[in-house]
This record gives structure tokens, sequence and C-alpha cells, in this order.
């Protein structure tokens, strides 16, 4: 055991986690015995988990807490060459996403051209969701296109309607991807030295050839979309990432620090994909369901609307500061679902003097998010969809609120969030305009997390009603 580690599940030969218990849940239990900062050998991993917000706040502004760990299963989605975003280090990590943070800007996060793409595709919602009144079934699969196409507008100018086959065959790479990140191969994460003893039908049982197809398909299609640009390319016009990201490929291209490939490309845009596309869609089912089970809130919310927003025109963004108590719900959606329910894991670059503690080098570094959400210390009644959490006396929205981080904290925090704020409101409040929804009758709406998802709280698929208001 290294010294001055904080106290915790230290078993020498490592302990895995319960399945029936989530690993939240089982990380809340050793914060009540050993206090805000807890460390576990899972496998022959030393993961911190820091419990409380100051904690998490004050660890994630460190440098020395920024990197992500060296996970087989972070490495497959780079087809085991490290680029991208979300799974990169140092300079690398530090250009790509300056350059995603600019994309994102520069491509109309609060300008014109990406909320007119928004309020497009919050049109074409409201008309598919009109197809699907009056009968049970689960929140239509036109969320999720919505959200993709966003995505897909902003790194390639492109847009899919909501019945092609190539949308959804794209999604289903993502979500299973998803189901697969959280499968067996988090046995390689823990455990690394099982990865060159393991034989290749094990591996193949595991899933890994499987996890490596998909990762290869999604990253072939971004290719596709590059090779178009390449041709299409007017250099006094970018017209999105992909352009954005040649130009200043070539740009560098005598630059010896710079690490821009073609191959990086694919990787940063899949980032923004797999990234951005389920917790924004899965946010917005949390808030369908959530809104079902509490009808009296969403009935607020649908005055909210009426008497700010004409019936004959979709809301806008600049309407946003007109509707607060749907922004309040829109938070507390955030807050319960707890969609990283233990944050995406960092690890520790250096031995790090942190408080009474040293935290080793290696160290697997994890925010538990979900117990700050439901933390009585931060809310007054952490279990029920209570709006009033984020509003003031006088109505006004509280945007800053300590024990909250739905999008993380610090030099890794989620660079979409505002993208994904924009788009949830331009969602949710045409949505709400146009429809209410319910649970079918005589059933329950069953909200639980499934403890065996340790990592993402995406939501099962349950029916509700959709019912056009009048
Ligand atoms: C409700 C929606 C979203 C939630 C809850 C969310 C949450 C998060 C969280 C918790 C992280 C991990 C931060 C850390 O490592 O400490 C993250 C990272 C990231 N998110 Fe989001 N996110 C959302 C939407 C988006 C969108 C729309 C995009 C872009 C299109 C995006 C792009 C990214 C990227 C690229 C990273 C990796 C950042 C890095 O490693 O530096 N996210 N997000």
């Amino acid at each position: 055991k290294p010294p001055n580690l904080p106290p915790g599940g230290m078993a020498p030969l490592g302990s895995l986690p319960s399945e029936d218990v989530s690993l939240g849940e089982q990380v809340m239990e050793l914060r009540k015995k050993h206090g805000d900062i807890v460390s576990w050998r899972m496998g022959s991993r030393i993961f911190i988990f820091f419990c409380d917000y100051k904690t998490i706040k004050a660890a994630f502004s460190k440098i020395e807490f920024t990197d992500r760990p060296d996970f087989y299963s972070f490495d497959i989605f780079n087809e085991y060459t490290k680029s991208g975003i979300a799974n990169t280090n140092g300079q690398m990590w530090i250009d790509n996403r300056r350059f995603a943070l600019r994309q994102l800007k520069d491509l109309g996060m609060g300008k014109t051209q990406l909320e007119q793409a928004i309020q497009y595709e919050a049109v074409c919602l409201v008309e598919d969701f009109k197809r699907h009144t009056g009968r049970p079934g689960p929140p239509p699969a036109s969320i999720t296109v919505a959200v993709l196409n966003v995505i897909w507008k902003l790194a390639a100018d492109h847009r899919f309607e909501v019945d092609s086959p190539e949308v959804h065959s794209f999604n289903k790479m993502i979500t299973t991807l998803f189901e697969d990140f959280q499968g067996p191969v988090v046995w390689f994460d823990l455990m690394p030295w099982l990865i060159p003893i393991v034989p290749n039908f094990v591996r193949k049982w595991m899933g890994i050839d499987t996890i490596e197809k998909n990762v290869h398909k999604v990253l072939e299609l971004m290719g596709e979309y590059i090779k178009q640009h390449q041709k299409t390319l007017d250099p006094d016009n970018p017209r999105d990432y992909i352009d954005a990201y040649l130009l200043e490929m070539e740009a560098r291209k005598d630059d010896p620090q710079s690490n821009m490939s073609i191959f990086d490309l694919k990787n940063c845009m899949a980032d923004l994909f797999t990234a951005g596309s389920e917790t924004t869609a899965s946010t917005i089912r949390w808030a369908i369901y959530y809104l079902a089970k509490y009808p009296e809130i969403q009935a607020k919310v649908h005055k909210e609307i009426d008497s700010v927003v004409s019936r004959d025109v979709l809301p806008s963004i600049q309407q946003k500061n007109s509707l607060p108590y749907l922004e309040a719900v829109t938070l507390e959606i955030h807050r319960l679902a707890s969609l990283l329910r233990v944050g995406l894991v960092h690890s520790c670059n250096k031995d790090t003097k942190f408080g009474d503690y040293v935290i080793p080098k290696g160290a697997v570094l994890s925010a538990l998010q979900e117990g700050c959400h439901s933390d009585p210390a931060y809310w007054e009644k952490p279990y029920d969809l209570y709006p009033e959490h984020f509003l003031d006396a006088e109505g006004k929205v509280l945007t800053k609120k300590e024990g909250f981080l739905p999008f993380s904290l610090g030099r890794r925090q989620c660079p979409g969030e505002s993208l994904a704020r924009m788009e949830l409101f331009v969602f949710l409040s045409a949505l709400l305009q146009n429809f209410s929804f319910s649970i079918p009758k005589g059933k329950e709406l069953r909200l639980e997390k499934n403890p065996k998802d340790s990592f993402l709280n995406l939501p099962k698929e349950l029916d509700i009603v959709i019912t056009e208001r009048p």
C-alpha cells in the first residue's frame, strides 16, 4: 500500500465492486466510514474517489489530476493509437480540446447559424411526435436523430431525415459501443496484466472483436465524410469542423509540434458524436419520464410556456431567460439523472500531495457525481423532482449551485456544455409547448437506476403516452 494513501477499501489483492448495488452507492458507504476522499484497490488499480463537491473542485483544478488513465477500453476507441479529445493527454489533448472549443464557439454557440439548425431540428421533432400520439410507447427515436443532426451539422454540414436508415444504423453503432464499454472489457482496465495472456477465444467471448469492428465502422464513416470534404474544400468558406481542421492541418504542415492528421480528425469527430449524442438524447428522455411522473410540475411548465410564447411559433433561444421554471426543471433532470454516475475517470500523472494525503502516480480518479447530486447537505429533497432547488425567492434561476456538476468541473469539464444546454432548451420547450406526457393507465413508471450500469445512467425504454395539447 503506498504511504499516505486516503483510507478505504484496500484489500491487498484488490476487490471488485458488487453487481447488486451500484458502484456509486458502494463508494457512498465507504465515504460514511472514511470521509470525502476514499481509495479502493480494484484489481491491480488504485481508485481514488472524490466524494464531496468542494473536494472535487479542488482536485479537478490540478494539472496533475487532469490526464486520462491508460485504460484498454479507452484505447480501443482510438484503434490503439492515441488521438482525438477525450482520451488524449499532454499537448495533443490541449491542442485538440482548444480546437474543439473554438469550433463549437465559431460555428454558432450563442450565434445564429447553429441556433437556426437546432430550431429546424425542433420543428422536425414536433412533427414526428405528432405521429406517435395517443398510444403507449417509448419516447420516439426522433429525439436521437435531432441530437445527432445537430452534431452532423456542426461536424460535417449534413443532416439526415428522421426515417433515414443510415442515421439509425449510425446510432446503433454508438449505443452498442456504450453498452459494450460497460461490459467485460472493463477487466482489462482493472487488470491490465491480463491483456497479453488472455487467449484469443476469450477476447472474442469478452466482445473485444465486436467493439473493434464497431469502432472501425464509426471511424470509416468519418473518413468518408472527410474525403468528400477534401474534394470540395473552399479555403475562403469553411463550412464546418472538418473544413476548419483540414485548413489548420495544412497551415501547420511544417510545424514539428503539430499532431494534426486525418486519423486524428476522424477521432475528434467520433468523440463529438459519442460524447455528445446519447448524453443529450438520454437527458431529454429522462425529462419526458420525470415530467410524466410529476404531472403537477409538467402543468406548471406548460403554463409558463403559454404565458411567454404564442402558440403559433416555437419557443426561441432568446426566450430562455423568460422561462426560468423550465430551466430549473432541466437542471433538476440533470441532477436526478446523474448521467455520468461517477464521472469520466481521470488519472494522476505524478505522486501528488492533496490535503493530508499523497495520491500516487497512476491512480485512477473519479468524481462521485451522483453522491453530490443526492447529498442532503446541498439538496432539500434529494430524491424528488423539485425545481425549487434551482430557483431563488424571486423565482430566478440559480445556475451555479454547490453540489451540482453534471458536466464535471475543472480542466476536463465538458466542452459541449453550452451546446447541450442550448439543445435541451430548444427541444424541451418545443416539445412541452405542443405535447403533454403521461403514464399509461394502470401502469407504473419505475425510474430507478440499474446497479449494473456503473458509469452511465441511461434510461430504460419505458412506455409513456404523448398527447397533443389543445
Ligand atoms: C447532457 C449532455 C452532456 C453531459 C451530461 C456531458 C457530460 C460530460 C462529462 C461529465 C464529461 C467528463 C469531464 C471530465 O472528464 O471530467 C464530458 C466530457 C466531454 N464531453 Fe460532454 N456532456 C454532454 C454533452 C456533450 C456534447 C453535446 C458534446 C459535444 C458535441 C460533448 C463533448 C464532450 C467531450 C469532447 C468531452 C471530453 C473532454 C475532454 O476530455 O477534455 N459533451 N461530458
